[in-house]
């Protein structure tokens, strides 16, 4: 297990292979998740990349720090965690607000991204009011008062079957997560828009979406994909917001052939 520590927040993070003599690709994590949830495709990718995986604050085993947050705030931990690694210019894939900080990362940091996979994520997700509504009932009851909504956005109704063990964690992981930090992260989203951010995107972008993804919809991705100059997108078949863990041969797939087109057309990493 690593730990260290980033802007007096110690943070959780895990790296596969050595930075130096592979292409680097860090994956974000989403709203009440950590990053066990990228594993089926950390284990497709790890013989050809170097893969840095890390909880952002609030999450897993990071520190939760002062309350709430902003996007800022975890995109300027991303910033010091590379800083730490000494990785230059990284693949980016982020899942869902892990999609906010990857756009907030190449705001502030752009020589950090050569880059970007925003999955199931968009340039503005919800609105305020959805926001201080998920915040107000978690303050009333706990993560666990908005649990079976959430995961029935996250996931399809044949992976929420009830003897799908899978299910049964990630619906753990959900409510284990510290609750200032998953309404610290609520805070962030509410108060984040990318909207003029997305046009002036200057790298490679690669956004993906589940087709029975119920928080970040594919119309909704669709138009954030349109919002930045020559985004790709693709469509995952079969599952919901969070491809990574129900359909992790395709999105590896979807992975795969674009990084094999960015790195066709790019010079390899220094
Ligand atoms: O929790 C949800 O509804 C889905 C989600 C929105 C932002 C995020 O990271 O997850």
């Amino acid at each position: 297990m690593q730990f260290t520590r980033i802007n007096d927040i110690t943070i959780h993070y895990h790296v596969i292979g050595a930075v130096a003599d592979k292409p680097v690709l860090v994956f974000i994590n989403s709203l009440g998740t950590d990053f066990r949830i990228w594993r089926d495709v950390v284990v497709r990718l790890a013989d050809d990349f170097a893969i840095v995986l890390y909880d952002k604050r609030g999450h897993g085993l990071s520190d939760i720090g002062q309350v709430p947050y902003s996007i800022e705030d975890h995109a300027t931990d991303l910033a010091g965690l590379l800083d730490r690694l000494a990785v230059k210019r990284t693949f980016v894939c982020g899942l869902s607000v892990g999609g906010l900080i990857a756009q907030s990362l190449y705001q502030r940091r752009p020589d950090l991204v050569r880059a970007l996979v925003l999955s199931d994520t968009a340039h503005k997700i919800g609105t305020a009011e959805m926001w201080d509504a998920r915040i107000a009932a978690i303050e009333a009851g706990g993560i666990e008062a908005v649990a079976d909504g959430v995961l029935e956005r996250w996931f399809t109704p044949a992976f929420r079957r009830p003897e799908n063990l899978a299910f049964a964690g990630y619906r753990n992981m959900l409510v284990r997560q510290p609750t200032p930090g998953y309404v610290g992260t609520c805070a962030a989203i509410r108060d984040a828009d990318y909207t003029e951010a997305a046009r002036k995107i200057a790298v490679p972008v690669l956004c993906v979406v589940g087709d029975q993804d119920g928080s970040t919809p594919p119309d909704l991705v669709r138009s954030t994909a349109r919002l930045i100059p020559g985004a790709r997108l693709e469509v995952i078949r079969d599952a919901g917001h969070i491809p990574c863990v129900e359909q992790p041969e395709a999105m590896t797939r979807a992975l795969r052939s674009f990084f094999d087109y960015v790195m066709q057309g790019d010079p390899p990493n220094e």
